[in-house]
């Protein structure tokens, strides 16, 4: 199933900013008979959305009389739109039944789904809330469960792409990301079992490196510099740039999709019993395979070495 921006309905959830967003632009502008639905928690950041990308594309629709707005989700359709808004929590499985509902009368159920919707408050464990901890696995985890089990429901026989969006975090998980990184890994194990039995659906999983969006911006604050020293090498790139790397790599036929080297790099060190559809994929093993003999020990016991040093200095029962 080739990836093409043209001639789909497209889902985007959490396409009220950063990433999904990106991806929602990048529909409207480059592709002319696709239908795109944003979906997000908040109506007034998706209403932003549509505007400022119409506002941009010189189409601006003014709003009509009964006060609605043309590009919310809701019968009757106007055909005329391309670019549509529907404000749902995913984290709660009613809802997004009631979603896929509208979609279904509508006639607008997807061709292709971008899970976007996620989110990190990077703290060291203890620094955490329950409300927090809890947010980790509902906006990371189950938005993208809920979505996922909807679309397989919806689509028996169609063909679909399914696109998943996890982080580099999920490959190699460490210090001040426990509310993030284990949810992340959860959907990379959801992906390797749905790429099982989903056997009409083609199932991408972007394990994307830092970019700059909203989100990176709201987890700078409360990061612990020994969490922004590890990811060091992992610089954050434009949203746009990221939206586009990974959009090509789809394009090219890449179901494990990275945005950078070091993603490149630790998706090769993460061997296990899945098979990579990656960029370069035998020479990802083949490095995948030797830096695990060769540097991944040593760098592991330097890391630990350099955390509990961290710790030391920083008395870690306060520092955050
Ligand atoms: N930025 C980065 O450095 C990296 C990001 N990623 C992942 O890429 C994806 C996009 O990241 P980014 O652009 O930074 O994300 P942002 O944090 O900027 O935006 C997250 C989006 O998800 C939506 N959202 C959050 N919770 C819910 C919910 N319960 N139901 C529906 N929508 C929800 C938000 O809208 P609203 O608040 O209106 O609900 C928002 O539109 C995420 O999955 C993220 O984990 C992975 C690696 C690095
Ligand atoms: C031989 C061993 C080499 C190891 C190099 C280590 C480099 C680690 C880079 C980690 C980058 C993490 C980016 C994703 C962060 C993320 O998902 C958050 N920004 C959430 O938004």
């Amino acid at each position: 199933m080739k990836y093409t921006l043209e001639d789909q309905i497209v889902l985007i959830t959490g396409g009220s900013q950063g990433l999904g967003k990106e991806f929602a632009k990048k529909y409207y502008n480059e592709a002319e008979n696709t239908k795109i639905i944003i979906v997000s928690r908040s109506e007034a950041k998706l209403l932003d959305t549509c505007n400022e990308i119409r506002l941009k594309a010189h189409l601006r629709k003014e709003t009509i009389d009964e006060g609605q707005v043309q590009h919310k989700l809701a019968a009757p359709l106007d055909v005329e739109q391309r670019l549509f808004y529907y404000p749902c929590d995913l984290s709660f499985y009613e809802s997004v039944e009631c979603l896929f509902d509208v979609l279904r009368d509508l006639d607008l159920l997807p061709t292709q789904t971008l899970c976007c919707a996620g989110g990190s408050v990077p703290k060291l464990f203890r620094g955490l809330s329950g409300h927090e901890l809890n947010q980790g696995m509902d906006i990371n985890y189950k938005t993208t469960l809920n979505v996922a089990h909807q679309i397989a429901l919806a689509e028996q026989t169609r063909e679909h792409h399914l696109i998943i969006f996890s982080s580099v975090t999920a490959l190699y998980p460490f210090i001040g990301y426990s509310q993030y990184a284990p949810a992340k890994a959860a959907i990379k194990s959801l992906v390797a079992i749905l790429r099982h039995e989903l056997t009409n659906f083609r199932i991408s999983c972007v394990y994307p490196g830092n970019f700059e969006s909203e989100g990176f911006t709201l987890e700078q604050e409360t990061k612990p510099q020994i969490t922004k020293l590890i990811e060091g090498p992992s610089d954050a790139i434009p949203c746009a740039q990221a939206c586009d790397i990974i959009a090509n790599s789809l394009a090219r036929g890449n179901d494990d999709v990275f945005t950078d080297l070091v993603g490149w790099m630790i998706m090769g060190m993460d061997l296990g019993l899945t098979i990579k559809k990656s960029r370069f994929v035998v020479l990802q093993w083949v490095f995948g395979v030797l830096s695990n003999i060769l540097v991944v020990p040593f760098y592991m016991l330097g890391c630990s070495w350099y955390i509990r040093k961290w710790f030391r200095e920083n008395d870690g029962k306060k520092a955050n």
